[in-house]
């Protein structure tokens, strides 16, 4: 049934943190398989999905520089710890049946695919999930950004950010006990009232493209088609 789909063709980006569980670092299969799954429901129901994961589980390029590395090789790190999750979600969705391809911004053509926009439409066409690794390719950059850059490449009707929080807050909710939670904003209000959920440039470059972001709690079971059904506990970013 897809008739009551609000949204068909998604970026879906993963925080790299929520791969890690309760381990504190790296990949949880268990929770891997179960985020795979909720993939696998809403490909079911005949949406295309492009992935953009993280890297926060394994490296982030200001930690790596915070000790004592250059800010340029902690991002290389970075960029290399989401081709790993994006090596393991790809797995994981073909392991459940759902062809899966990887593509990445950096070039490693014995472990997976160079990103082209060409090619990658005809694998979307295909109906094959997306798993977009290696963020932007760029140092300074982050994955928020790379997502919303494929986003814009590959024409899709929504962003949907899946992460540790069940939307956008006043302010940091895991630092702030007093922090209110918005259903709705508009891609400015995020900008202009400093909400870090997602970096400015990502927040930007989906406004700029009138891409809706919507972001909601990975941790939820369901969330995902819930989300996809316009309906579920999330906070809604347009214009
Ligand atoms: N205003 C806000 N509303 C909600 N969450 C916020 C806000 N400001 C900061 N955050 C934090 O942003 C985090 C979401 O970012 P996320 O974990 O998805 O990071 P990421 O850098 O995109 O991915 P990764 O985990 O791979 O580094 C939440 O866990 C939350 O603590
Ligand atoms: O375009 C990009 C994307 C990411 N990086 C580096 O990777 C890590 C992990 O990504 P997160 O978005 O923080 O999960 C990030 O901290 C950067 O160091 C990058 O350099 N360029």
């Amino acid at each position: 049934m897809t008739e009551d789909l609000r949204w068909r063709r998604v970026l879906l980006k993963l925080s790299g943190e929520a791969l890690m569980g309760s381990q504190g670092f790296g990949i949880d299969p268990d929770v891997v398989s179960r985020i795979v799954g909720d993939i696998a429901d809403a490909v079911r129901l005949g949406v295309r999905i492009g992935l953009v994961v993280g890297g926060g589980n394994i490296f982030r390029g200001v930690q790596v520089a915070a000790k004592g590395a250059s800010r340029a090789t902690g991002d290389h790190m970075g960029m290399l710890a989401t081709v790993m999750n994006g090596l393991a979600l790809a797995d994981a969705l073909r392991g459940q049946g759902i062809p899966a391809r990887v593509f990445s911004a950096v070039q490693m053509p014995s472990i997976c695919e160079t990103f082209t926009q060409r090619a990658a439409d005809d694998r979307f066409a295909a109906g094959e999930v997306l798993v977009f690794v290696g963020g932007t390719g760029n140092p300074f950059f982050t994955t928020d950004s790379g997502a919303a850059l494929r986003a814009a490449e590959m024409e899709c009707d929504a962003l949907l950010k899946a992460t540790n929080v069940d939307g956008i807050y006043s302010a940091d909710p895991k630092k702030d006990p007093n922090a209110v939670r918005f259903d709705k904003l508009t891609h400015q209000e995020v900008l202009s009232k400093g909400l870090n959920i997602m970096d400015a440039a990502a927040i930007a470059l989906a406004r700029d493209n009138a891409i809706p972001v919507i972001v909601f709690s990975i941790h939820t079971p369901g969330a995902l088609v819930d989300v996809l059904r316009g309906k579920g506990r999330a906070t809604v970013v347009s214009d």
